[in-house]
């Protein structure tokens, strides 16, 4: 029976302490009024950063970097197809200085020239040899920048211009969904246009010009993040999805497909390279019969503890995948025949050890290996399986709890108390 005089007293103390605590807090950030203001202001935040919380898509520090380097790819693909075209936009609009004031068309042409032809560095990977977004800025910020000057040499032109360089800050807010860095592509040519403005318009056209363009950058900036946010959706669904094509959902291991894609890659690189590579077909002894004691429950579980097993007997270039129903395949790049049979004894041993408990006992169970070295005999993967599978057979008919290595004269490893 629990002592309630006890517990109420020490909930009193704690109480007490913590009221202590509070004032203490409040005494060292001015206390009264403004610590109120504070708290409040507090509270106030957190429920802004909770109703933003759906645009503020955050992915872990792992997911975020691979999510840029998707985005960094995409960037690069698009970069010299996009830059150009820019470029191209950029010097067709020499035209409409024309159309706006004849007289200084050639000199604002020349200028649109001179910084496109700056900024076509950027379009590639050479001459430069920069990072994708050092590129982006280049190239935004000469061209952007080119309308900008261009404009800004035309009598009033900087005010006609404004909804094209606006305009132009939409589609790199589709292309750089990350805020941050669109806002530093976009701050130069931006400065240059806010200190332009500032030289050759009257102040009201200043203001007014200023403030359409703070409104257009905050539109692109919404739009950035928005498409920031679809973007990380679709990534964590597209992750999701190949993690799902990837891996067995019950047991964690490898899918077959995905087992055979990864094995038929490691088979051709150590063919090539003349290296030694082996594979251990295993599979569960008599798991009808565990089912048919234990449950469904209790076969599953020992189908987990299999594959952690086995993960935890490989070396961690191992890797073990699910071919059926209760058959795995352990694939071993770089290890010859005795390390293979060392590693398929160890997997043997550690299952044949394991005490499961599950609802109506203790489970014990065994596991039968067949395991095969790539040599001159095997053309293809299929035929590497194929003789595992051989050898796992002869391990089931010779007794099971057993490894066999699949080659006549190979060395058996015959369970202790088989
Ligand atoms: N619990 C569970 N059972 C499975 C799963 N996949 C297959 N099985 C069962 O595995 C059993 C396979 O039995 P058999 O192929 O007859 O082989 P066995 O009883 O292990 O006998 P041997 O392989 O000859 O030692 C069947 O009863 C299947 O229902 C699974 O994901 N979970």
């Amino acid at each position: 029976m629990p002592d309630y005089t006890a517990l109420a007293q020490r909930a009193c103390a704690a109480r007490a302490a913590a009221a202590a605590c509070l004032s203490r807090n409040a005494g060292r950030h001015g206390g009264g009024v403004s610590g109120g203001v504070r708290a409040s202001a507090a509270v106030a935040r957190r429920r802004a950063l909770a109703l933003l919380a759906p645009l503020r898509r955050r992915l872990d520090a792992e997911d975020e970097r691979a999510f840029g380097e998707s985005i960094d790819r995409s960037l690069e693909a698009l970069l010299p197809v996009l830059g150009p075209a820019f470029g191209l936009v950029v010097v067709l609009f020499g035209f409409w200085d024309v159309w706006i004031d004849p007289v200084p068309a050639g000199p604002t042409l020349q200028v649109r020239l001179a910084l496109v032809l700056a900024g076509a560095l950027g379009y590639g990977r050479f001459p430069l040899g920069w990072t994708v977004f050092a590129r982006c800025v280049l190239v935004y910020g000469t061209h952007a920048g080119a309308m900008v000057a261009a404009a800004a040499m035309l009598d009033g032109g900087l005010a006609l211009a404004l909804p094209g360089i606006a305009a132009s800050m939409f589609p790199l807010a589709l292309v750089e969904p990350r805020p941050r860095r669109c806002l530093a592509a976009i701050l130069p040519p931006a400065l240059l246009l806010a200190a332009l403005a500032a030289w050759t318009l009257p102040p009201k056209l200043v203001v007014n010009s200023l403030f359409l363009f703070a409104l257009a950058l905050a539109l692109a900036c919404a739009v950035a993040q928005t498409q920031g946010r679809l973007r990380r959706e679709a990534f964590l669904a597209q992750k999701a999805l190949l993690h799902a094509w990837r891996h067995d959902s019950l047991s964690g291991a490898m899918s077959r497909s995905y087992l055979t894609e990864t094995a038929m890659r490691d088979l051709i690189l150590a063919r090539r390279h003349g290296r030694p590579l082996a594979v251990a077909m295993l599979d569960i002894d008599h798991f009808k019969r565990v089912n048919d004691c234990y449950g469904h429950e209790a076969g599953d579980a020992a189908i987990r503890v299999l594959v952690a097993t086995c993960n935890a007997a490989m070396r961690g270039s191992d890797y073990v995948g699910r071919i059926g129903g209760e058959e795995f395949v352990c694939v071993m790049p770089e290890t010859d025949a005795a390390e293979a049979l060392a590693c398929a004894e160890r997997i043997r041993a550690l299952v044949e050890a394991q005490r499961l408990p599950v609802a109506g006992g203790t489970l014990r169970f065994t596991v039968s290996l067949g395991v095969c070295v790539l040599d001159a005999r095997h053309p293809d993967w299929d035929a590497l399986l194929r003789e595992a599978d051989g050898a796992l057979y002869q391990a089931k008919s010779g007794g099971r709890n057993r490894v066999v290595l699949a080659a006549p004269s190979g060395p058996v490893f015959p369970a202790e108390n088989s």
